[in-house]
């Protein structure tokens, strides 16, 4: 471990992390370059932790932190994200510093209590926008949801201009340099690489996070792995305005559906008005009332399928089945298909047409699918509402949202 004093972001802000230069097997791959625990202490008359390192790591990180205070005087240890990675180091911590409370969102807290046994402990929920005066410095909070779980939030140290983002900006990079400046080579493929696999699913929230950091005059931006950046900020964040942004156009789906009462055309018009709202073209046919052959020439020109049937004693409604016959006769390779569909009680119908899609060589999206690229649980698929969708309209918004996302990105 790197001397302490050696790593000063400010005055009184030190990294106490762990670097952790194996190959570490990491969301499916394995990080080549090894990585870092970002950790920080400041020390302020309460002095407060921000993250901690890997769960393998944490009796160490305890070690290495008591060489640069007592744990017993630490007043705040303020979690960004509860993965593992970072809030390792908690159960080891907060046994030491008992005096600590503990500083995440509300959402964090149930995860930190069950994960490290903390039930008994304090902890302080901020939300938004909430500040903290820790005795000389003030930590400011903003929750940024699905960056890159749903729980996180970052950490802006207000005197200092130091931003804590945790995972966000973070390299994949086991080094002894600490800062991007110090680097021995441009770091920046690095910081893109990390990008791609951990942010980019969340694009979407990547640009709310932007917005909200033009308020903010951040001057450095210490992440939970890798480099410290503090050479030009801006162009870091700018890589992540630019990297989220829509890149493609010209993207169109074709919604078919049939109904009995309305309630799938409802979610058809849901599916339809979000994608219009990325400016993605749409063709919407009632199954039993538009030809066939006029479905299947959108959907062979389409980039996303949609198929929605209301269930009537345990099957489809109408005329769909006709078109979906045809599919698996067709060339449907690189489109994007998702059935969805009202239901009263169990909604047969919506999973016999994903059992139609699964035959053809479309990308069928479903649930499992969304959880292993994104982590995300709010995104369902196939896409099913019981009765009426008025009061799940989110849900059906967010599924479009969702696929907009993966058209709309190059990448
Ligand atoms: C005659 C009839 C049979 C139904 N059978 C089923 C069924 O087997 N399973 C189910 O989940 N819902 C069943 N439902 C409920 C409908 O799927 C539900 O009302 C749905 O919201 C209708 O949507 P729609 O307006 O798009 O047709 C049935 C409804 C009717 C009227």
């Amino acid at each position: 471990m790197k001397a302490l004093e050696q790593v000063t972001l400010s005055k009184d802000v030190y990294w106490v992390g762990k670097i952790d230069d194996r190959e570490v097997p990491f969301h499916r791959l394995i990080l080549a370059k090894g990585t870092t625990y970002n950790a920080y202490l400041l020390k302020t008359e309460k002095p407060t932790v921000i993250d901690t390192v890997d769960i393998e790591f944490g009796g160490e990180f305890v070690e290495y932190l008591k060489k640069f205070i007592n744990p017993a005087e630490i007043q705040y240890i303020v979690i960004n994200h509860t993965e593992p990675d970072h809030s390792g180091g908690l159960g080891a911590l907060a046994a030491q510093a008992p005096n600590a409370t503990i500083v995440c969102t509300q959402k964090a807290v149930k995860e930190l209590q069950e994960m490290y046994k903390l039930h008994d402990r304090t902890f302080l929920v901020v939300k938004d926008g909430d500040t903290l005066d820790i005795g000389g410095k003030t930590l400011k909070f903003k929750e940024t949801p699905y960056l890159h779980t749903e729980e996180t939030m970052i950490t802006f140290c207000v005197e200092d201009k130091i931003l804590f983002p945790c995972d966000i900006f973070s390299t994949h990079v086991a080094n002894e340099r600490f800062f991007d400046d110090k680097a021995d080579a441009d770091i920046t493929e690095d910081f893109i690489g990390y990008y791609k696999v951990i942010i980019h699913p969340h694009r979407r929230y990547v640009r709310t996070l932007i917005n909200a950091l033009k308020d903010l005059d951040v001057r450095m931006i210490a992440p939970s792995h890798g480099f410290i950046l503090r050479s030009d900020v801006q162009k870091y964040i700018d890589l992540y305005e630019s990297m989220s942004a829509d890149t493609v156009s010209g993207k169109k789906a074709t919604i078919v559906y049939t109904t009995i009462k309305s309630n799938t055309k409802k979610m058809a018009k849901m599916l339809k008005d979000t994608f219009e709202q990325y400016n993605i073209q749409v063709e919407v046919f009632n199954a039993d009332k538009t030809e066939k052959d006029e479905i299947l020439n959108s959907i062979k020109t389409a980039d996303a399928v949609l198929f929605g049937s209301s269930t009537r004693y345990a099957d489809m409604i109408g005329n769909i089945e006709q078109v979906l016959t045809e599919l698996p006769d067709i060339n449907l390779e690189g489109k994007i298909a998702s059935a969805f569909g009202s239901y009263g009680w169990s909604g047969e119908a919506i999973e016999v047409i994903h059992d139609y899609l699964l035959k053809t060589n479309m990308n069928v999206l479903s649930t499992s699918k969304v959880i292993k690229t994104t982590g995300m649980t709010d995104v369902e698929f196939p896409v099913r509402v019981r009765f009426s969708p008025n009061e799940c309209k989110e849900k059906v918004e967010n599924a479009a949202s969702f696929i907009a996302d993966l058209l709309l990105s190059s990448f």
